[in-house]
């Protein structure tokens, strides 16, 4: 499979090419930047140097002229682009036969009322959006397979809703009572383009976007709930946990949670139960999720905790999922057992 990814130059861009690398059904035909990238011409090595000699190829910049010679000889694109590239650029990939896995949120919403609210831009890719196919690795549809338009999870999202799905799946849920997302992200999570607000002296672990973060439409639109989402930014570089707050209608047992949980994850080799609290640590620089739920049946009240890293299972890892479920490989090809090393680039530890 020849693919391309454009938003090479970002984190999230980085971490594919690298699991790409990796990907012996993958030949990576193109890295892509934005038009006028101070990256253009650089190699992908000057930029992230944890692939020196093992990935010296130049970036190019996009254009129109870029996209006509290249569009042809791809099968498959991805976008680590911002969310309003992506919403520009995907049909006219599609309607060329190539895949695409989008990164960004602009396909994630199936209301296009939801992306002036929350993304602060009108959906301009109607088309591409109603046939676009939400990619949560380990509850991918039915019918994933048909569409050429994936859109991979947000990071937030991702964590939440490995939490959520079991519970909302098995209808334990009171119907109705509340659903507490608390999010808490390293720094990476904002890009690579810094800014005054999350520049190392700046940040401190404090919550922001409250009542208005555009994955709390997100988590709720796919858990099938609404869900209050209060993000946290932390000061540190990779890495996200989740920690979901449920009430449960009155019959359910601890039982009956802890079989939905492991009838969702026992056969999922990128889940991994754990048997006390998940932390950070455990899951930076890896494409797994940690689990842990712990439930109150006396009072009714479950919380569960995942923990990821934003830039792969969040991102990068959880799309390559989604390539290798389209090519009926199973789930965690070229994932399991080959983890990405901690080393030299701005977001790594
Ligand atoms: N960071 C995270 O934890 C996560 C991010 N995402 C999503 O992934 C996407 C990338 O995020 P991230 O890597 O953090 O962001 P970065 O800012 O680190 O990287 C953005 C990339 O997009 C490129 N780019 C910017 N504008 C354009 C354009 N007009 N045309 C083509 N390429 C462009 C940039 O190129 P250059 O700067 O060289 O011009 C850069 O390579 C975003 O949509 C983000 O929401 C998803 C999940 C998690
Ligand atoms: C710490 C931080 O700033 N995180 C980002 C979310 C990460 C991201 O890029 O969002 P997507 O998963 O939707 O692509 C934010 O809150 O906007």
């Amino acid at each position: 499979m020849k693919v391309a990814v454009i938003g090479a130059s970002g984190y999230v861009g980085a971490e594919l090419v690298g699991l790409l690398l990796q990907h012996d059904k993958v030949s990576i035909s193109h890295l892509v930047v934005s038009e006028n990238s101070t990256s253009n011409g650089s190699l992908f090595s000057e930029l992230h140097a944890r692939w020196l000699g093992i990935c010296d190829v130049p970036l190019q910049a996009f254009s129109k002229q870029w996209f006509e010679a290249a569009v042809d000889e791809l099968d498959a694109v991805f976008f680590a682009t911002p969310h309003e590239f992506s919403v520009e650029w995907a049909q006219a990939f599609i309607e060329h036969g190539v895949q695409v896995f989008d990164l960004s949120g602009g396909f994630r919403l199936k209301e296009p009322a939801d992306y002036p609210t929350f993304y602060g831009f009108a959906h301009t890719s109607l088309r591409a959006l109603a046939q676009a196919q939400y990619g949560l690795a380990e509850w991918l549809p039915e019918n994933f397979t048909d569409s050429e338009l994936v859109a991979v999870p947000g990071c937030y999202p991702t964590a939440s809703l490995l939490s959520l799905k079991p519970v909302m799946t098995n209808q334990l849920q009171l119907a109705d009572s509340l659903i507490v997302v608390n999010g808490i992200s390293g720094v990476s999570g904002a890009g690579r383009n810094g800014s005054l607000a999350t520049s190392f002296n700046e940040v401190s672990l404090r919550p922001y976007n409250i009542l208005k973060h555009r994955h709390q439409p997100e988590i709720s639109q796919e858990a099938g709930a609404q869900v209050i989402f209060n993000p946290h930014l932390a000061p540190f570089k990779r890495g996200l946990l989740a920690t979901v707050t449920l009430t449960l209608n009155a019959n359910v047992t601890a039982e009956m949670v802890d079989q939905a949980f492991v009838n969702a994850y026992q056969d999922q080799p990128l889940v991994r139960i754990k048997k006390q609290c998940p932390q950070i640590d455990d899951v930076a620089h890896t494409p797994f999720a940690d689990i842990f739920w712990q439930y109150d049946e006396s009072k009714q009240v479950l919380v569960v905790t995942t923990a990821i890293d934003n830039l792969l299972k969040g991102a990068a890892s959880q799309a390559v999922q989604c390539l290798n479920a389209k090519l009926g490989l199973p789930l965690g090809y070229s994932l399991v057992g080959q983890l990405t090393v901690a080393q030299s680039t701005g977001a790594n530890a």
